[in-house]
């Protein structure tokens, strides 16, 4: 048999192609410039970090279609123009994520935390603990934005 469409692989190990999961991620900005951020609901891979508010994007949806559905569903408001910013991407051990990050100055709507989760504006540096680690690279691009130049979690919160 020829080897040229068989791949040795260990097993339980990474294969090379592992999927990417799409996201799309909301960093909802408020008029005095704090920035929402939430808390992981209860069942979900790292329950209670907190985050910036968004969810993966299901078959057909636009990364703007995604993030207006995750935000109506999980915090009860509606978005305005929402545009991606900035894409990274982190490898956890339960999905290769890529992170469509999307500012949004504009929503109409009550926050309501439908999953149960916390919510907390917050200002640099930040004060909620502990943080999703996929969000440090967005953290650190907007507190430059802002001329901030300490460290972006406060001391307290920092693990
Ligand atoms: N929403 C959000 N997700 C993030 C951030 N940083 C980060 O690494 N992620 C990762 C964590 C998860 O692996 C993935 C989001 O998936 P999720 O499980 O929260 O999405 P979902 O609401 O669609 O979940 P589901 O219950 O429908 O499965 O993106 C962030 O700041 N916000």
């Amino acid at each position: 048999m020829s080897p040229s469409n068989s791949r040795v692989t260990t097993p339980g190990a990474p294969v090379a192609e592992r999927a990417h999961t799409e996201v799309a991620v909301g960093i909802l900005i408020r008029e005095d410039g704090a920035l929402l951020l939430s808390s992981r609901p209860e069942g979900k891979p790292y329950a209670g970090y907190w985050e910036f508010p968004g969810g993966k994007l299901e078959a057909g949806e636009t990364v703007e279609q995604a993030l207006r559905r995750e935000l109506d569903e999980e915090l009860g408001v509606t978005i305005g123009p929402a545009e991606v910013w900035k894409v990274t991407e982190h490898d956890y051990p339960h999905a290769l994520v890529r992170l469509h990050w999307c500012k949004v100055y504009q929503w109409t709507g009550d926050f309501e935390m439908r999953e149960g989760q916390r919510m907390a504006w917050q200002q640099f540096p930040l004060t909620v603990t502990p943080v999703l680690p996929g969000a440090f690279p967005v953290l650190d691009w907007l507190a430059s934005e802002r001329g901030f130049e300490g460290a972006v979690l406060a001391q307290a919160s920092q693990g």
